[in-house]
């Protein structure tokens, strides 16, 4: 099939490569022209795993192209509208120019029949309002809302095989195209939910929501536990025993962050005011409340380790591992490790971070911090050790080795993933967020 995407950033570039390897004849179009060109070459503009191999396997057959003109998408069968929905600045809502720009761009290079599919994360009510605008000036193509789960670090696998595929149409016609699209997914198994615009909205930001949700959920037990001595990793191994409850997104530590899970329960939030429901998710604050105050944490426990005041912070090292939102990611939006660092350096702290794919992009937002490639670097000398973003590197860091680097053994594991008895039998003052 002929497909375009449009808007080719961490969603739309591994959404355009994986289309291209099922089969279909792919064009990806970006107004970011220097991303088109490092895409059109095969070159990420970002870090995904197995994204280098698929792209450049999809260019090699020929059935992958960039572009940064939305002309180029005319012919397509389908459009997936891939563009960001970022949070609107100095509010809560989603902010839809992108979408809007992007829809508008379009909608002159609809061939009959054509289906455009958004995949953007939007508000309850966003499809409604793009098909009556299509149904007005193009009314020979059609709209489907078919949101996309994909994780980063994994989003390769995600895309080509699924945990579900969700349709919003309002005819069979436009969910006959996707099944098309779909089809190795879905004869390997790939469960479809056919539905309304409203739901299909909804599913996503819902499915967000909950995860948000769960991992607040963890991190307040954390909070009680810290007060009681009582740990909170023991607690989320012992409750996820349970299969109703389930042990995944129990991990307890700094909280997420990232390009959605923070931006898409705000912006749930903000619709659900809007459309008078406000009280149905008010417990989102509660769970952004809660997620943001584990950052404070880290600073508020840097502080104490460091002697008490403001004062004592001032001036000393303390190597941060990680900057990015999660590990195999690249990506520092939202990153509560970058968060971490950044506090600290306003406290005075001669902060010095690391990690193995987000310096640059955490330099590019935070220009004022120290950071260093080699964390050999960052720890040598350090008073406190923090890590804040789970790179496999890091977990398996050796207690003595990296004892030999630092002035003072401490450290902050904010992620909960070393091993505590093996740290403190090193000699470290090893602290963590939810173990006593
Ligand atoms: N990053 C992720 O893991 C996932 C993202 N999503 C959703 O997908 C959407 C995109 O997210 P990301 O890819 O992370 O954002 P991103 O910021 O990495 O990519 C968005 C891209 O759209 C391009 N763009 C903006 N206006 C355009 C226009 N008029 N025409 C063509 N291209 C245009 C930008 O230049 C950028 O490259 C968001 O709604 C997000 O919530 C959904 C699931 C997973
Ligand atoms: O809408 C989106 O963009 C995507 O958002 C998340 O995917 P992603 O942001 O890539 O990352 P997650 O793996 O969900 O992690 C999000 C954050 O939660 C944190 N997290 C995750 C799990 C956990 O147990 N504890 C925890 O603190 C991670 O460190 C990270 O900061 C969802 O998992 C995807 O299904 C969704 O498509």
């Amino acid at each position: 099939m002929r497909v375009s995407v449009i808007g080719c950033g961490y969603l739309g570039a591994v959404h355009a490569a994986a289309m291209a390897e099922l089969g279909h004849e792919v064009v990806g179009i970006d107004i970011d022209e220097r991303k088109i060109a490092r895409l059109a070459v095969g070159d990420p503009p970002f870090f995904e795993p197995g994204l280098p191999e698929i792209l450049r396997s999809a260019l090699g057959s020929g059935r992958l192209r960039f572009s940064s003109d939305p002309a180029d998408a005319a012919g397509a069968e389908v459009h997936f509208l891939a563009v960001g929905t970022p949070q609107a600045a100095g509010g809560h809502a989603a902010d839809l120019r992108f979408v809007d720009a992007a829809f508008d761009a379009l909608l002159p290079h609809l061939a009959p029949g054509a289906v455009v599919a958004g995949k953007s994360t939007v508000p309850v009510g966003t499809a409604e309002r793009l098909a009556d605008r299509l149904a007005e000036v193009a009314p020979h193509a059609t709209l489907a809302w078919n949101p996309e789960f994909l994780r980063e670090g994994f989003a390769v696998k995600d895309t080509v095989q699924p945990d579900r595929l969700v349709y919003g149409v309002r005819s069979p016609e436009a969910s006959d195209v996707l099944d098309r699209v779909y089809a190795s997914a879905i004869e390997a198994g790939t469960p479809r939910i056919v539905t309304d615009f409203a739901t299909a909205e909804l599913v996503k930001v819902a499915a967000n929501a909950f995860l948000a949700t769960k991992i607040s959920f963890i991190n307040a037990m954390a909070e009680i536990a810290e007060t009681v001595g009582a740990d909170v990793t023991q607690l989320a191994d012992a409750i996820g025993h349970d299969t109703r409850i389930g042990r995944r997104f129990l991990n307890a530590g700094v909280g997420f962050g990232g390009g959605c899970l923070p931006k898409d329960i705000r912006a749930f939030t903000a619709r659900a005011e809007e459309l008078g429901r406000g009280e149905s998710v008010a417990f989102l604050k509660e769970v952004d409340a809660i997620n943001l105050r584990r950052r404070h944490r880290v600073v508020e426990l840097a502080r104490e380790i460091l002697g008490g005041d403001r004062r004592t912070v001032f001036g000393r090292k303390v190597a941060v591992l990680g900057v990015t939102f999660k590990p195999d990611s690249d990506d520092v939006r939202d990153s509560p490790a970058l968060d971490v660092a950044v506090q600290l350096k306003g406290l005075g702290a001669d902060v010095v971070a690391t990690d193995p794919e987000g310096i640059e992009n955490a330099r590019a937002r935070h220009p004022q911090l120290h950071y260093v490639a080699d964390p050999r670097e960052a720890l040598r000398g350090a008073e406190l050790v923090i890590l804040v973003t789970e790179w496999a590197d890091y977990r398996v860091l050796d207690p003595n080795e990296v004892g030999d680097l630092v002035a003072s053994r401490a450290v902050i594991d904010g992620r909960n993933v070393l091993d505590p008895s093996a740290w403190r039998a090193a000699g470290w003052r090893y602290h963590a967020l939810g173990r006593g």
